[in-house]
């Protein structure tokens, strides 16, 4: 049974959060896809298609982790399952965003490797469990693909094991980042710590400097 004070809250913090990202420029047009864990089986999760920004309970839906609808006919995101994957293999994952920003996308162009490796920047510590500017957060990178359920396999091999054991993202080239954290507050801080630092990974590309 969902817990409906849970789910209001749920609720309210997905419309904040579309607020928000919308007015940093990072869930442009329809782009993006956001959720919260309600329980150990069922997430609160935008309806595919609606605009990020403006944002109404009646944007938003239950699902269990396999996008199965719960008391809805309509279409939960069609990456639904990129979310219910990491929730599912990762039990400290209280809530998810999926952005389209402008440095996540460029950046994922920009780099020929499948990972960017993020050192030396203080702003790292604002990634739940990095303590020190000397800490190296590897963020994979994947294909991307409309073949969600083969992401959903890729993202399941490799996250949760070294080296990508506590990165708190990845990236999906051309397309744009998913993050997680516990719970809506820390997953907010730590989609705009990432954004400024991929933004500084561009700018260091541009001038050939490492
Ligand atoms: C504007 S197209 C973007 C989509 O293809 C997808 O990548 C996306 O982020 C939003 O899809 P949605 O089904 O609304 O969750
Ligand atoms: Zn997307």
């Amino acid at each position: 049974m969902i817990d409906l004070e849970h789910l209001a809250q749920a609720q309210q913090a997905l419309v904040e959060a579309g607020r928000i990202l919308h007015a940093a420029g990072k869930v442009p047009a329809t782009g993006g896809n956001f959720s919260i864990r309600l329980d150990e089986r069922h997430m609160a999760v935008t309806v595919s298609g609606r605009h990020k920004g403006f944002l109404t309970p009646a944007d938003l839906m239950v699902t269990d982790f396999d996008a199965v609808a719960v008391g809805s006919r309509l279409k939960p995101s069609a990456e639904a399952l990129l979310h219910g994957q990491l929730y599912r293999d990762h039990a400290n994952a209280g809530a998810i965003l999926h952005t389209h920003s402008r440095a996540a996308t460029l950046l994922s162009l920009a780099i020929e490797d499948d990972e960017v490796v993020l050192e030396g920047y203080e702003l790292l510590k604002a990634l739940e469990g990095v303590e020190t500017h000397e800490a190296r957060v590897r963020i994979p990178v994947f294909a991307n693909t409309q073949q969600i359920p083969l992401l959903v396999d890729q993202a399941r091999a490799r996250l949760g094991r070294e080296p990508y054991a506590g990165t708190p993202a990845y990236l999906i080239r051309g397309h744009g980042v998913y993050v997680w954290a516990t719970d809506m507050a820390s997953c907010l801080r730590q989609v705009e710590a990432l954004d400024f630092l991929f933004d500084c990974e561009l700018e260091r590309k541009r001038w050939s400097f490492r």
